[in-house]
């Protein structure tokens, strides 16, 4: 006899997984420009240093240039984006087509990050870069809407944590807070640049009763996480997968946590994890040993996360495909791990809960429940075939 519980551990196929409403906490926006636009405004400002001309081989040289094994060259290739990403119509549009390129993926809420002062060498100031992506966004909810799908996108404005403007860029996402920005971040090389560095920015922010995420535990492991929580005070991990370090496994099975990863899952600190990318930049060796299937049997707030779509050739649906394939993830899995995303998203209490009960849940239960369809239109007629099973 087959029974919707049943039903419900079948492999989600990649249309099921796309179609299904996710949540996307830890994207760069000068990560995920489609590859045609890069060469299209490099041509419009007449910028001739890409590496290729053609958008289909310089998508293919990003993702081999990013597929260093250290994060330190992962960012080198951010020298091109961030180049053709210096004037208004250009910030406006790469920001429109994250949202729309990310609704299309079944994104239904994102916070998506930059660096404002990456962008002020064609003369735009700090203010400025903010009201030109926060426009941008704004276009792409309504081109995304236009197109059937619903999607809110909100800014994390981040700071490079090798420069000195941190300060200056938590007053700004202050400033901006109930317009389009959402928190605040630090990003960049992490060894040898500790958040500490930092600390008159989240100082700042928490005083003001702010938002941030600290990006930790990527390139460097538990000093740089226990750093960024107890000394600076953040709200969520970017990334923060060397947690793991933290986490011991016996030979029987049994697990012990220290006092570091014990306080970050009593706590329900957010991880930001992004799987393809930790390849990548060598923070993990393989899908199937990357922590995140220990996190999330050990129940850690883990959230599914994409990083930069660009340089890891990925999309939120590619991420938990290849999750699916590695862990036999069930739709049951992708609804975890999507609610613990929006419970961790930097917006007021009551929005999160509405999109968590009035748009996850029932976006998931319609999906779990389209095997009963399937069924009364096969031509197989016994119950315990009916379904073929998706793609694994
Ligand atoms: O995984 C990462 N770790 C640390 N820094 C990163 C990562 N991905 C991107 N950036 C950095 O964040 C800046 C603003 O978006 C990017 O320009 C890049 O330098
Ligand atoms: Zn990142």
């Amino acid at each position: 006899m087959t029974s919707p519980n049943h039903a419900t551990r079948r492999t989600p196929s990649p249309d099921q997984i796309r179609r299904a409403p996710k949540v996307l906490l830890h994207d760069h926006l000068d990560g995920g420009l489609r590859p045609g636009t890069v060469v299209e405004l490099a041509a419009a400002v007449g910028y001739d240093a890409l590496p290729e001309k053609e958008p289909d081989l310089l998508g293919a040289w990003f993702r081999e240039a990013a597929n260093s094994g250290s994060l330190e060259r992962y960012l080198e290739t951010f020298a091109h984006t961030c180049a053709v990403m210096q004037t208004r119509e250009a910030l406006v549009r790469v920001a429109a087509e994250c949202a729309q390129d990310l609704a299309e993926d079944g994104v239904v809420y994102a916070e998506v990050r930059y660096a404002p002062e990456q962008h002020l060498e064609g003369g735009l100031n700090l203010e400025e870069v903010v009201e030109a992506v926060n426009e941008g966004f704004r276009e792409g909810e309504r081109r995304a809407t236009a197109n059937g799908h619903r999607i809110r996108v909100g800014a994390l404005l981040t700071a490079m944590r090798h420069a000195a403007r941190s300060l200056e860029i938590a007053e700004l996402a202050n400033r901006y807070r109930d317009v389009g920005v959402v928190g605040f971040d630090i990003a960049g090389a992490e060894a040898g640049f500790p958040p500490t560095r930092h600390l008159d920015a989240f100082e700042y922010l928490k005083r003001e009763n702010n938002h941030f995420t600290i990006h930790a535990g990527e390139a460097f492991g538990l000093p740089s996480i226990w750093q960024a929580l107890q000394w600076c005070g953040a709200d969520r991990l970017g990334h923060g997968v060397r947690i793991i370090d933290d986490i011991k496994v016996a030979e029987d099975g049994s697990v012990t946590l220290g006092r570091l990863a014990s306080y970050v899952r009593d706590k329900r600190i957010p991880l930001e994890l992004c799987p393809t990318s930790n390849l990548q930049t060598g923070a993990a060796t393989s899908y199937a040993e990357h922590p995140i299937g220990l996190l999330r049997t050990l129940h850690f707030r883990a959230t599914v996360n994409t990083d930069n779509r660009l340089m890891s050739d990925t999309s939120l649906s590619r991420e938990f495909e290849e999750l699916v394939k590695t862990f036999d993830y069930t739709l049951d899995d992708m609804q975890w791990f999507t609610v613990n995303g929006m419970k961790s998203a930097f917006l007021p209490f009551h929005e999160r809960l509405a999109i968590i009960s009035d748009v996850i849940k029932p976006g998931y239960a319609e999906l779990k429940s389209e095997w009963l369809f399937q069924q009364t239109t096969s031509t197989r007629g016994t119950a315990d075939v009916p379904y073929a099973d998706g793609p694994r």
